[in-house]
């Protein structure tokens, strides 16, 4: 599964398929996660009741947090203690349409992260988990449990489940393509003749891949 978000991107798009999550960011680099999503949904509370975090004890290892807290950035979904557990449990990272905090803990944790933005004020008594396992939409992406999430330095891409195969192949070839064109530009040629003799410009042009 070592495609880069990019080429997943690129594959996407040649088949007409969303899944690039605008406005999500790897919060430090060389991060890299890819794995079946476990979706999270917040909601709003007035006042005392919600909390974050509730949910962490159910995920499975190997899984990608997914948390959408509809891109709210005034307070967090999630902290250095949720990182550390994270980590114990050996899930493989989270990426969240929202804030965090603790981001230094999550780092000496080595525990993934992607998000919105980084702010310090708690959604403790300010959100509660709405459902967990629920599909969610970000950025116009609808994602299912188990889908397939890949984030790196680039940001976070959401891949169906049904799709996943397909996708990664096409990456991959896009990968291999890129790496013809350095090859090529390293071997003398130009980046247009390179560019041209492997079809650079329409890599990621609507196709049929059949
Ligand atoms: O309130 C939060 O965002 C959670 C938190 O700090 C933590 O898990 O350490
Ligand atoms: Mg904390």
């Amino acid at each position: 599964m070592s495609v880069s978000t990019a080429s997943l991107s690129d594959a996407l798009d040649s088949l007409g398929l969303p899944g690039s999550l605008h406005g999500i960011s790897a919060l430090r680099p060389g991060q890299r996660v890819a794995g079946p999503v476990f979706t999270v949904t917040y909601e709003p509370v007035d006042g005392t009741g919600g909390t974050v975090g509730d949910f962490l004890d159910d995920v499975p290892a190997g899984a990608v947090i997914l948390i959408d807290n509809a891109g709210r950035t005034d307070c967090t979904v999630w902290g250095g203690i949720m990182s550390q557990t994270a980590r114990e449990l050996g899930i493989a990272g989270t990426v969240i349409n929202g804030t965090c905090r603790d981001v230094a803990v999550a780092a000496s944790a080595g525990y993934p992260l992607w998000s919105v933005s980084k702010f310090m004020r708690t959604g403790k008594d300010r959100v509660r988990v709405a459902a967990v396992q629920a599909p969610v939409v970000v950025d116009g992406v609808t994602i299912a449990p188990g889908d397939i999430l890949v984030a790196d330095d680039d940001g976070a891409v959401a891949v169906p489940a049904a799709r996943w195969e397909e996708v990664r192949g096409i990456a991959q070839r896009i990968d291999d393509v890129e790496e013809a064109i350095v090859e090529a530009v390293r071997g003398g040629a130009t980046l247009a003749a390179a560019r041209a003799q492997h079809g650079y410009h329409s890599l990621q042009t609507r196709k049929d891949h059949s």
